[in-house]
This record gives structure tokens, sequence and C-alpha cells, in this order.
């Protein structure tokens, strides 16, 4: 289906943040051990927790219970999960850092035009707090999280939304993420998608047939270019 693009639109680039933007790894599972730890279960070491990551702070705990096989009611997870969002909302970014060459490749498009914008399935509070905290928060012209819309990753209106808010338009769009939920967004979208290999998936993103992966952020704006220069002709 062709899409009408609208005359002057800039083009957009949307961002995942957890495990594309920042490595959060550190300081989503350093929550999830201290709620584990609460409940007098074993924590979890990052490498083996980061892949549970992707889903949102719910399925984050559900995760990390399923493997110390411990079994969690409806009500039980949302009491915990208000503990998680409470002690993670203060230690956000503790070890969280940005991925290489983050910034320059942000700085790069928004040199060459780009609107930039955030969609996660992190909670907006955290997502807006975080990217704060990292020095980056005023790139971005939406931030959009599970809760901004009633619709998240993998629905693809999370993502349309988003470029919507931040005044772009799909036919000039390109998505960035880490996980098979992003991938997918994208393609039930119409968007095109880059895949990082080095954020959190049990899967590795080459097999999600995303239309390119990157293995660092160097390789952005080119990777970019190559994707939207059909769509601009
Ligand atoms: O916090 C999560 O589990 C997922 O967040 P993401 O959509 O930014 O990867
Ligand atoms: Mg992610």
């Amino acid at each position: 289906m062709a899409i009408d693009t609208p005359h002057n639109v800039s083009p957009i680039a949307v961002f995942d943040l957890d495990g594309t933007l920042a490595d959060t790894a550190g300081d989503l599972v350093g929550t999830l051990n201290v709620i584990l730890e609460r409940e007098g279960l074993a924590s979890l070491p990052v490498r083996k927790a980061r892949d549970m990551i992707g889903a949102g702070a719910r399925a984050l705990i559900q995760r990390g219970f399923e493997a110390a096989g411990k079994e969690l009611t409806p009500d039980y997870l949302d009491e915990l999960f208000r503990q998680f969002m409470v002690h993670y909302g203060e230690n956000i970014c503790v070890r969280t850092r940005l991925y290489p060459g983050v910034a320059e490749a942000l700085d790069r498009l928004e040199d060459a035009g780009f609107i930039l914008a955030v969609c996660t399935n992190k909670v907006e509070e955290h997502s807006v707090k975080l990217l704060q905290e990292l020095g980056v928060g005023h790139r971005f012209a939406a931030n959009c999280g599970r809760d901004t819309f009633r619709y998240f990753k993998p629905d693809p209106r999370h993502l349309t939304l988003t470029i919507e808010r931040a005044g772009g338009h799909p036919s000039r769009a390109v998505m960035i993420g880490d996980s098979r939920t992003d991938i997918v967004t994208a393609k039930n979208a119409g968007i095109p998608v880059i895949a990082v290999p080095f954020g959190y998936t049990d899967v590795p993103v080459q097999r999600l047939e995303p239309d390119l992966v990157i293995k660092h952020f160097d390789e952005l704006f080119p990777a970019i270019q190559r994707l939207m220069r059909p769509l601009a002709a």
C-alpha cells in the first residue's frame, strides 16, 4: 500500500530505549534482584536476566519469578510491580549508560534535518527521567512509553502515534530497535526497521529479518540513508 507523503514533512528516526539507546540491564536487573531478595529468592546475574528485558517491567518480574520457579498471583504481581517502579525510579541511572556513538549519531541526524523520537515499553515517566539523566532528553520531540497511549508495542499504533506526536509522517520514518517487539511493531506499521545486535533478545536479531543490522551507531546514518533514499525518490 503506497502511503501519500505530505509536502515538506521532515524525516523522523524513532528509537527504542532499553537495549538500543542505552544499556539499562544493570539497573533493571538490579531492581529485579532487590525484589527477588525481598521475597527470599536468589538474585539473578545480569548476563542471565538481560534477555528478559523488552516487554516492560511487569513482564521482567514475571520472567524473573518463573526463572526462580515461583508462581505469582495477578494481585501479588501488581504489588511487586509497584515496588519495582518505586525502586527503579530512584535508581534509574546508576549503572545505565548510552551505547557508544549514540550522542554523535543523534547530532548527525539532527544536522540532516531529522526529527528524533523515542517509542519504548518503559513507562513514560521513567523514559523521560532516564534520558534526561543521560543528558539527551532534550533531543527528542516525543518520548512515548507503554502508558502514553492506549496501545503499546508490538501494537503498531504505539509507533504511528509517536510519529504523529513528534510531527513526523509514517512515510518518512525509520525505527531503530533491539528486539522482536520492535521489529514486529515496525513491520506492522509498514515502517523500515534497523536492528542493533547488542541489546536484549533471546534470538539473534538477524533472524528476525529487520531491514538492516548495524553493529555500531557510527553505521546508523549511512544505514538510514540507504533505507530512506528510495522512499524519498
Ligand atoms: O523496559 C522494557 O522492558 C522494554 O523497554 P524498550 O521498549 O525500551 O526496550
Ligand atoms: Mg529494547
